[in-house]
């Protein structure tokens, strides 16, 4: 079952549009949404919601997003939070009133962990207590489904492994689902099931994480070398002064084809370098 569908969402403004995107979020998986800035990740997010207008169909936990759907919903976004000038414990307040499954336990929980002071007003806290803040309240909604919009930026390592273990324990029991866009991509390449990657408004590829990183590699040899290879194992080529190098799909197969050749492993950023800056053969 999915918990998100998304079929054929478009959305303009000006000269930048989402084209066409469409993808699904399997029930208990974690979804990593990348691409370059200004590629669209947030107006998927914000259509997936329905905070803007968009065309297209969209399902959200078997549904039309809907007064009841956003109850199971945790949202954290990059920009606007409740109020700044509310106390920690004055926004747990204000939450238990607007959601039905407000757990206050699991949030005084949760600020203990984050180590975030109850009494003090949001509008002094540093930038990654206000994100810490944000995503306690998210999950003391005890949502089925968390959208966040780069949650971990701005965060340090040991906070962001901690948030990391958090939404792992969230998706564990396969009922609860993740889609999670983000720049740093090591976080995704540790907890994400599946990674999207948007490119100007166009899907460029969704698949399994694991199915990506083993399934691509990185082909280093010379101008004559890449003429004897097959084009069809060829995604991208990037070249520099004097090397080339190229994404190769079918990292297995290749390596039996072309036994003499080097293909080294390539991770997520590396995949959206060859895609973004590298050219078709
Ligand atoms: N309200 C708006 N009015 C006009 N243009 C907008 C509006 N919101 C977004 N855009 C434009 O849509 C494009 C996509 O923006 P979006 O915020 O979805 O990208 P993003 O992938 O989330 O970027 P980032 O990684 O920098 O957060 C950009 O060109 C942006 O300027």
């Amino acid at each position: 079952m999915n918990a998100i569908e998304i079929k054929n969402l478009c959305k303009s403004y000006g000269d930048f549009s989402l084209d066409n995107v469409s993808f699904n979020v399997e029930q208990g998986s974690i979804m990593g949404l990348i691409g370059e800035n200004g590629s669209g990740k947030t107006t998927i997010i914000k259509s997936i919601l329905s905070i803007i207008k968009h065309d297209g169909e969209i399902s959200v936990l078997g549904g039309e997003i809907d007064e009841d759907i956003k109850q199971k919903i945790g949202v954290v976004f990059d920009d606007a939070f409740i109020s700044n000038y509310l106390t920690v414990k004055e926004v747990g307040k204000v939450l238990s009133g607007i959601y039905k499954n407000w757990d206050m336990e699991y949030y005084n929980y949760l600020l203990g962990e984050f180590k975030l002071p109850e009494d003090k007003m949001i509008k002094n806290f540093s930038k990654g207590m206000v994100v810490k803040i944000k995503i306690a309240c998210a999950l003391s909604s005890r949502p089925k489904l968390l959208i966040l919009d780069e949650p971990t930026s701005g965060l340090d390592p040991v906070i962001r492994d901690e948030i990391l273990d958090i939404f792992y324990d969230f998706i564990e029991d396969e009922e609860h689902t993740i889609l999670i866009s983000s720049h740093i991509t090591s976080d995704l390449e540790k907890i994400a099931d599946y990674i999207t990657f948007i490119d100007n408004g166009k899907v460029l590829l969704s698949k399994g994480k694991d199915e990506l990183i083993e399934d691509y590699g990185v082909l280093k040899c010379s101008e004559e070398d890449l003429k004897t290879v097959d084009k069809a194992y060829i995604e991208r080529v990037r070249r520099e002064k004097y090397s080339v190098e190229a994404l190769i799909n079918n990292k297995d197969k290749f390596k039996s084809n072309y036994p003499n050749l080097i293909v080294d492993r390539v991770n997520i950023d590396e995949i959206m370098v060859f895609y973004i800056k590298g050219v078709i053969m």
